[in-house]
């Protein structure tokens, strides 16, 4: 674990985790075949599932971190403690850009972000490990602009 995060209790990780695969049950991937599960966590403990939604245009897919983002704020949630991503890939798979743009607007840079790979049911059943990749914002981003820059005094502005 990234000494960046903070430290989330075992059974909301768990249930993250968990989240996170169900989510990608739903991903409709028909053109990249490329499936991807988000589970968001509130300080309530509530959790926000997103999956990857592509489209024919291809450029108006959307993906699963972004999905769950999308689906919390527009009913009033913006507040969160930590983000869980799954693929069908058996190594722990990075948010795209954009994604952490979106991830950075609305989260804490110390968030924990659990990067869980595919067969981590697998790992753990046989005492392998989780094989989770745990980061953060502060690490995904670095150096990034985010919605508190934009208060910042300018020069030469009106
Ligand atoms: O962070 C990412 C990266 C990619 N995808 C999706 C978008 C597209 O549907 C598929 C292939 O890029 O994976 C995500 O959901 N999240
Ligand atoms: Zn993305």
């Amino acid at each position: 674990m990234s000494a960046l995060t903070w430290v989330l209790d075992v059974p909301s990780r768990e249930k993250l985790i968990k989240a996170a695969f169900e989510a990608k049950e739903f991903a409709y991937s028909k053109y990249s075949k490329f499936r991807v599960g988000a589970a968001l966590l509130t300080p309530d403990g509530q959790i926000i599932k997103g999956a990857n939604i592509e489209n024919a245009s291809y450029g108006g897919t959307i993906c699963a971190e972004r999905t769950a983002f999308v689906k919390a704020v527009s009913e009033g949630t913006m507040s969160f403690v930590a983000l869980a991503v799954v693929t069908d890939v058996a190594s722990p798979l990075s948010p795209c850009g954009m994604c952490r743009q979106v991830i950075r607007e609305f989260c804490p840079q110390n968030m924990p972000i659990l990067l869980v790979p595919a067969d981590y049911n697998e790992r753990v059943a046989k005492g392998l490990g989780d094989g989770i990749l745990e980061t953060s914002i502060a690490e995904l981003l670095p150096h990034s602009f985010g919605p508190e820059d934009l208060e910042l005094p300018r020069q030469g502005a009106d």
